[in-house]
């Protein structure tokens, strides 16, 4: 099926998710955005009407002069629940920056309208069990490694606003090509690994200690970790994330994590871990529109992961697939191999066998966008 035939994903169905992540999701993040800063009054009337405007009004340029005011008038003038979801929701964030005074001269500029969420995830004793947890993992466990980047996922405080904490109801993937992924990186076979990161925190640190784990077991000789350029999405990572992460690994002073943590500042110290944080990862546009600067890049990789929800829909596309078409048909313009990691938190889903997805409907509880479901896809 072609993206022509394919309906793009859109909130203009009322009862769907992507509805309630634009009516809902949105505006109570812009209530809690407000009130974790004391914001001086122009910026909170900002805050408010952008409020106002995502509640029900249409949507506003970005300030004439805005540095990328350009590259965003697409669907200005038109209601937020008929544009692309994908589009809609990148925009909101870069609007929620414009609010804050993130890019603008000034005392706001650079401050991260997410940070204090963030700070109190990383700080919490959920993280301290995690990194404990570490010190009971052998050298032989890279699956183990995979399985906690791959549910790590589920830490999304975006997601988490509207989703109850409780254990994943089906911790075994719904498709999984681990298999295939270890097979393209052998031990001492020089392979240069790009991961493209989703959250901060809690998804962060297991991403951080599966590439030591590919890096220190000689799976990978090289590996580059992509970030975001600027906050996004509530949680996403952002170099400041990166190196809080980083902090935390190495403030566990006798635990394996404190290893993982100076061998992680060696490997970048010395270049065998580079950081990225390309403006395409911030666009509203799917993988296969990507520049060539970034396809010329990521075409180096033995492999690229991409982690999470918002970066799996920017690789298959947005748009309501039949979930059996082949994953390898939708990544194919995807510059290299390809491996997806992702806990199911929006509609969008392919590469699903055929008695799965029975499965998984016969069940009659919510599967696609619950984050009780996860996958590993790799192609080719
Ligand atoms: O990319 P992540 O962090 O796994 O998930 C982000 C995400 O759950 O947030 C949005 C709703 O707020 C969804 O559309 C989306 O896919």
């Amino acid at each position: 099926m072609s993206p022509d035939e394919a309906p793009v994903v859109t909130g203009a169905e009322p009862g769907s998710f992507a509805r309630s992540v634009l009516a809902e999701r949105h505006p109570a993040l812009l209530g809690r955005v407000s009130a974790a800063f004391p914001w001086p009054p122009e910026r909170r009337r900002a805050l408010d009407g952008l409020l106002g405007e995502v509640s029900g009004g249409v949507i506003a340029p970005l300030p004439a002069d805005a540095h990328d005011a350009g590259g965003w008038g697409a669907h200005v003038g038109r209601s937020w629940f008929e544009v692309p979801f994908l589009w809609a929701e990148s925009y909101f964030y870069r609007r929620l920056l414009a609010a804050t005074g993130y890019f603008e001269p000034g005392p706001w500029r650079g401050v991260d309208p997410f940070g204090p969420f963030k700070r109190d995830e990383l700080r919490g004793a959920a993280v301290d069990e995690e990194l404990a947890a570490l010190d009971d993992l052998g050298a032989s466990s890279g699956d183990a490694l995979l399985r906690s980047a791959l549910w790590g996922n589920r830490a999304d405080l975006g997601f988490r606003m509207s989703a109850s904490e409780g254990d994943p109801s089906a911790s075994h993937p719904v498709a999984d090509d681990s298999a295939r992924l270890w097979s393209l990186l052998p031990v001492g076979g020089a392979a240069e690994v790009h991961l493209i990161a989703d959250n901060a925190g809690r998804e962060l640190i297991p991403d951080l200690v599966l590439l030591d784990h590919l890096l220190h077991t000689g799976r990978a000789a090289r590996a580059v970790l992509h970030l975001k350029p600027y906050p996004y999405f509530v949680s996403d990572a952002v170099t400041a994330d990166f190196l809080a992460a980083l902090d935390r690994l190495r403030a566990a002073p006798g635990h394996a994590a404190a290893g993982i943590g100076a061998r992680l500042w060696s490997a970048l110290s010395a270049g065998r871990l580079g950081v990225g944080a390309h403006p395409f990862f911030c666009a509203p546009y799917p993988y296969e529109a990507m520049p060539d600067d970034l396809r010329r890049d990521l075409s180096k990789a033995t492999v690229t992961i991409l982690k999470g929800d918002l970066n799996y829909r920017r690789l298959v596309g947005d748009h309501h697939w039949p979930a059996t078409t082949p994953f390898a048909d939708r990544v194919a313009r995807f510059p290299g191999p390809v491996a997806a990691l992702r806990t199911l938190k929006s509609d969008v889903v392919v590469g699903l066998d055929t008695p799965t997805l029975t499965t998984l409907e016969a069940g009659g509880t919510p599967w696609r966008t619950t984050g009780t479901h996860a996958l590993i896809q790799v192609s080719p």
